[in-house]
Order: structure tokens, then sequence, then C-alpha cells
């Protein structure tokens, strides 16, 4: 039997009792479900991973709806104690939910929400810092000139590789691999090449007008290319960042195989979910190629990394923070707060779950609708018509 959990109660009378297993920045979360008459129960447990155990005691008996994390387990336990609590909804805050079986979910007809869009730009850019700081190598220098090493100039101290004309790769050109892909275009004149099961249409269209630009002012134009496989991506690129999904299909989709198939001095990023990447077989990689190097945001047994990668120079490790801006935080607590709101209340799903400013303006009420719920379809829910 878990051990009662501490928890912070907002608007101790509201009829609607929601829960956040986690305190999460900003308030406007908060006021929205308190105006609507719920009662906010957030758990203050300082225990980072909360258990199945834990999230059931914190459900009991009577519960509307969960905001979670992507550390937590939902699956088949968890909806079915939801849904014996009469709870309908249950939102990630975060836009991945490959910790949620939706399947479960929609078994129990809980609605599964998701934060989409609010987090594109702020992902993408720490996609781009990893990406630089692994071609200048700030990290190696930093260490290197608080240590007290530097003593003057060198021709030879810590060259990298300079950006510009290269080739940068995207496996996964979706919300966050689009926008990477053009802060790495746009920024520093590299030229494309992708992979995804999808044509990017929009980010071509892109790359074409500013390489138009480009030759009309007199400078060498970028180019894309749509990779007919992920290999192409891989040999041809000189940075490559994953921004895929995790799936059966994109489970160690970087391997030993495929990272045999980069160039010796490439770079890898990834932003996307640790299990993409094959770590062990990564090390290994890394320990051979001392010029390969990688920019990790997410790791495969998450907190934990696999043994000897902290000691390898050629990599830059960071705690999953890609969103971490503060308005992308309080932007996915107030989207992943109004999913849940919004399935309470019998509102419907929002027609574009892109289209997120309506939800993060603090001057307007929000519309009436959940942002973003990923098994609407399966659960029958109507489409806003606003
Ligand atoms: N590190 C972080 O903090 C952080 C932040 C945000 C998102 N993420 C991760 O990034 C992922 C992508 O987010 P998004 O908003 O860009 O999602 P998205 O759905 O817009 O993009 C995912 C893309 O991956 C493509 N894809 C799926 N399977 C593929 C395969 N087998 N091969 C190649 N491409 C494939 C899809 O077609 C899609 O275009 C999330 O699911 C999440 O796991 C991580
Ligand atoms: O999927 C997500 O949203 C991230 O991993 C956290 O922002």
């Amino acid at each position: 039997m878990a051990k009662p959990v501490s928890i912070e109660v907002w608007n101790p009378n509201g009829k609607y009792r929601v829960i956040s297993t986690k305190p999460m920045p900003g308030t406007r979360w908060i006021n929205l479900l308190i105006e609507q008459d719920c009662r906010v129960e957030i758990c203050t447990q300082k225990k980072t991973i909360l258990s199945v155990e834990d999230i059931i005691a914190l459900i009991g008996d009577k519960c509307d709806g969960v905001i979670g994390q992507l550390t937590e387990d939902w699956g088949e336990t968890l909806f079915s104690a939801l849904s014996r609590a009469g709870g309908k909804a249950f939102s990630n805050m975060a836009v991945g939910y490959n910790n949620v079986d939706v399947n479960a979910a929609t078994k129990y007809g809980v609605a599964v929400g998701n934060t989409p869009g609010v987090l594109t730009e702020t992902t993408a850019e720490l996609a781009a810092s990893l990406s630089l700081a692994a071609a200048r190598r700030i990290v190696e220098a930093d260490e290197f000139m608080r240590a007290g090493l530097y003593d003057g100039w060198l021709p030879h101290l810590y060259v990298g590789n300079l950006l510009k004309g290269q080739t940068v790769g995207v496996i996964g050109a979706g919300r966050i691999g689009s926008a990477y892909a053009r802060m790495m275009v746009e920024g520093f004149k590299m030229n494309l090449i992708y992979y995804d099961l999808y044509q990017a249409t929009r980010l071509e269209k892109f790359i074409t007008a500013y390489g138009q630009f480009l030759k009309a002012t007199g400078e060498p134009p970028v180019t894309w290319k749509r990779a007919s496989s992920m290999e192409e991506v891989l040999r041809e690129a000189d940075v490559i960042s994953l921004h895929p999904i995790l799936d059966k299909t994109t489970y160690h989709l970087v391997n030993k195989e495929s990272l045999s198939k980069m160039k010796k001095e490439a770079i890898l990023i990834n932003c996307s979910r640790g299990p993409v990447v094959d770590e062990v077989a990564l090390v290994e990689h890394l320990k051979e190629n001392p010029m390969f190097r990688v920019g990790l945001d997410v790791f495969e047994d998450e907190p934990y990394m696999k043994p000897g990668l902290a000691d390898m120079k050629n990599a830059i490790v960071v705690p999953h923070i890609a969103s971490a801006s503060k308005w992308t935080r309080e932007g996915m607590a107030t989207l992943a707060a109004l999913n849940v709101l919004g399935k309470i209340k019998g509102y419907p799903v929002w027609s574009d779950p892109n289209r997120v400013e309506p939800f993060l303006n603090e001057n307007a009420p929000p519309p009436a609708a959940s942002p973003s719920l990923v098994n609407a379809k399966a659960l029958g829910l109507p489409v806003s018509k606003l």
C-alpha cells in the first residue's frame, strides 16, 4: 500500500476535483480551473517520479481529471483507477505521449490530452544550441577555462566545425524538426536533407524562397532535399538532429549500424526521446570516433545515462530541458489544464491543435474547447466550430 501523498489544495469547495501530479509553472492554469468550479489538488511530494501506486493514492475515490507528467506510466492500471473514480480526462504536460497507453484510456472513456505547438520553437532552439555547442566544442572549452588551463591563444586550441555551407540532416520533420531546420538553414546558411514519412511542404517552400533570396543578393543559395531513406541522411549530413515521435518504428532508429553510416566527424543531436538512440552503441561509437560529437537532451534509461557516456568529452548532456523556457512551460501547464477542463465541462475539441494562441492569450478568456485530445476521434468527441 502506497503512503498517502502530500498535496496542496486550491478552492476546496469546487465541484470538480482535478489533480496535478506535480506543481507546474505559473498560476494561470490554476486560476482557469478555479474559475470553472474546480477544486485543484497539486501533489507536492518530494519525489521526482511518482509510481503508479502513488498516483492511485492521489486519484482516490472521486476524481474528475488528472494532469500528469511524461515520467509517469499511464496504462491500464491508472486509467481503470481514474475511471472508477469517475474521471473523464487526463492530460500529459508534454507533446510526446509515449508514456500513455491511449487504447487503454479510450477503453475506459478517458480523453488523453497533450500540449503541441507551445513548445515547438523552444525545443528547436535547444537542439540548435546543442548543435552549436557540439560544433564549436563550447562545453569542453568552458571546462578548460575554469580549470585554469588557458595560458594563451593557440592555432589549434579547440578547433571545431564551421556550419555555414554544410548539410544539416533532420529525421522527423514535423513541428519541431521543421522549426529546427529553418533555424539552421536561415541562421547558418546550411543546406537541408530530411527524412520523414510525410512531405514537409511548408519547410521546402521556405527554403526554396530563402535560397532564391540569397541568390538574388549574390550569395550561394541554400538547398533542400527530401531523402527517400534515413540512410541517405546519415551518409550525407554533417549535423543530424532527431525529432520523430517515439514508437515501435523509431525505437533504436539510431543503432550500431546506422552510426557506422554517418561521417566520422558528424554531429548527432537528440531532443526527441532517449530510446530513439541505442545508447550503448552510441557510447562505443563515441569512444572509437573521437571527432564524432553528440548533444543529448534525452536518455534511454532516463534519468540515468548508460555506463561510459558521462566520461566522453565528445558528448554534451543536458537533463531533458528542451522545452524549458518560462513562456513555454507556463503555456504547457495552461494547455494541459484546459484539455482536462474542456472534457470535464463537455466542451468540443479544438479543430487545429497547432493553433494554440487563443488559449495562451492572457488578456482574453480561452475558447470553450479542449486544445488537443489525441483520442478525440476514437471517443467520438465533437469538433469545435470556433
Ligand atoms: N526533449 C524535449 O523536451 C522534447 C520537447 C518536445 C517534444 N519532444 C519530442 O519530440 C517529438 C516530436 O514532437 P513534434 O511536436 O515535432 O511532433 P510532430 O508529430 O509534429 O513530429 C514528429 C514527426 O516524426 C515523423 N515520424 C514518425 N515516425 C517516423 C519514422 N519512423 N521515421 C521518420 N519520421 C517519423 C512524423 O511523420 C512527424 O512528422 C515528441 O513526440 C516528443 O517525444 C521532446
Ligand atoms: O514531449 C515533451 O513535451 C517533452 O519531452 C517535454 O517538454
